[in-house]
């Protein structure tokens, strides 16, 4: 009874979001003052009414296909509001964005879903599942586009030429920080700078740290562009091949690039700190060398141990960490933490490094009871994220609590608490009174928060 009165007060709320003309008054539907309409209106409209002509015309260049009503919708999810399977397809085949939400967290498919509108949430349902198998999650610094090509770093002939041809790219880095350019007026806002072997050669050196990143597959076979990282100690040397450029800091500077970007720094960023911090070798302590197109560090050292057989120490780290989303007992609450170093008034999921011997699971629920003092049974995956400041490897979940009474760990976090879902929203949105907000949509703490709050529209306010 109390879930289906819930749901009869979220019902009204949703349906009062947005007045489609179908329930305006007639003479509003149509006459001469709806040319007059600013084209978005006319666009919402359109979608919520199924009216094909006018959305086409629309949608061929005047009004993006997602574009946003005040409360956050888009078209898609007012067709599927109101079923117009017509205007569903139109809104796929162009390319929308069925993750995104509106104000209250839900998706299109929440929202046919929600009105029981059989034919939009069968047809959303397809496209998520058959037709874009790319559509499953991907967080930020994991769209590399680089193909790897391990099986080249071997090849030192190969390598040696590589890096000198015409077509090769090199993106420098000064002190683990990309030398960028700044691109006005771009919601990404820089873009790695790419130098040629004939403008970086003066840089180049035995002491130098190259990495080989991979190929750029230019869609012609013939031609494959090599990609490498370089750490270039002296930031006025780049200055003086392209005066430009500039020095892009982590926080916030990297979540300000493309993500297909920021997917080649998070390897490169990776690969160039664990050349530079592990310099040694890790049993005998004697000098190492760099091979493999900077993969591999081997002992200079013979006779050591590493030399024979595979070692772990001759290759770059990976640190695995868990973040984790802990959901309350009745399931209606999610608890969030402010650790000591975070800006004023975020939070975010908890989080921690593994340890030899655990699963991921028995990660969470270590640290959830350490930090929290709050007990973990099940745990769900969620995703996974590389983080490359300097090396870890989030693996989200979503964990279940067997506890509700919080004692905080008040050496890692200043504060945390149990959060309800509409002031989630308002966190994800910008919108919380008190100012209180989640890390950005870059960060993975944002897609699992995000995730959850869409899951438990309907069921859970
Ligand atoms: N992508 C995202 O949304 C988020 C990423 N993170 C990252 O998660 C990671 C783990 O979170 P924390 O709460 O800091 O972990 P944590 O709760 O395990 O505590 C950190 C402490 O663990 C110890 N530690 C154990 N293994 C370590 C290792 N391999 N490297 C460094 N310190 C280690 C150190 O004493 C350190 O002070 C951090 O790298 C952090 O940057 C954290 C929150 C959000
Ligand atoms: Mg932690
Ligand atoms: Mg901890
Ligand atoms: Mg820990
Ligand atoms: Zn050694």
């Amino acid at each position: 009874m109390l879930t289906l009165l819930s749901q009869y007060r979220h019902l009204k709320h949703v349906k009062y979001l947005y007045r489609p003309l179908s329930v305006m008054s007639s003479e509003s539907r149509t006459g001469p003052d709806d040319a007059k309409k600013p084209f978005t209106d006319r666009f919402f409209d359109s979608a919520a009414n199924g009216n094909i002509e006018e959305l086409t015309h629309l949608l061929k260049a005047t009004v993006i296909v997602d574009e946003r009503n005040d409360n956050g919708w888009t078209g898609l999810m007012l067709a599927s509001r109101y079923g117009h399977a017509n205007a569903i397809k139109i809104f796929l085949e162009k390319g929308c964005d069925v993750n995104l939400v509106n104000k209250t967290g839900q998706t299109a498919l929440d929202i046919a879903q929600f009105w029981d509108q059989s034919e939009a949430t069968s047809l959303i349902m397809d496209y998520v599942k058959h037709d874009n198998p790319d559509k499953q999650l991907r967080n930020f610094f994991s769209y590399n586009p680089l193909l790897r090509c391990a099986e080249k770093r071997k090849d030192t002939n190969w390598l040696e030429n590589k890096m000198r041809e015409d077509s090769t790219k090199y993106i420098a880095f000064c002190e683990l920080q990309p030398y960028v350019l700044s691109l006005p007026d771009n919601k990404w806002k820089y873009q790695i700078i790419r130098f040629c072997y004939s403008d970086i050669q003066s840089c180049i050196n035995d002491k130098n740290l190259v990495v080989f990143l991979g190929i750029n597959k230019n869609g012609d076979e013939t031609e494959e562009q090599a990609v490498f990282a370089i750490d270039v100690p002296d930031e006025k040397k780049l200055k003086t091949i392209n005066p430009d450029g500039t020095l892009l800091q982590p926080f916030p500077g990297s979540m300000m690039l493309e993500p297909s970007e920021a997917g080649i720094l998070a390897e490169a960023r990776t690969m160039l700190d664990w050349l530079d911090r592990y310099k040694f070798c890790a049993t005998c302590g004697s000098s190492t060398s760099v091979t493999e197109g900077g993969h591999k560090r081997v002992c200079d050292k013979k006779e050591c141990k590493t030399n024979k057989g595979i070692h772990n120490t001759c290759y770059p780290r990976t640190d695995p960490s868990v973040i984790m989303l802990v959901i309350s007992l009745n399931g209606k609450k999610c608890l969030l933490g402010r650790g000591k170093r975070f800006p004023p008034k975020m939070y975010s999921c908890l989080a921690g490094f593994m340890e030899p011997g655990e699963t991921i699971e028995d990660t969470c629920r270590r640290e959830v009871h350490e930090e929290s003092g709050i007990e973990v049974g099940r745990v769900d995956y969620h995703s996974s994220q590389p983080w490359p400041f300097p090396a870890s490897l989030m693996l989200g979940c979503l964990a279940y609590a067997k506890t509700e009474h919080l004692k905080v760990d008040e050496d890692e976090l200043e504060d945390a608490r149990w959060f309800r879902r509409p002031e989630l929203v308002q966190m994800l949105t910008r919108q919380h009174p008190e100012g209180l907000f989640v890390p950005p949509e870059q960060a993975i703490a944002h897609q699992i928060i995000k995730s959850w709050v869409r899951k438990t529209t309907n069921s859970n306010l």
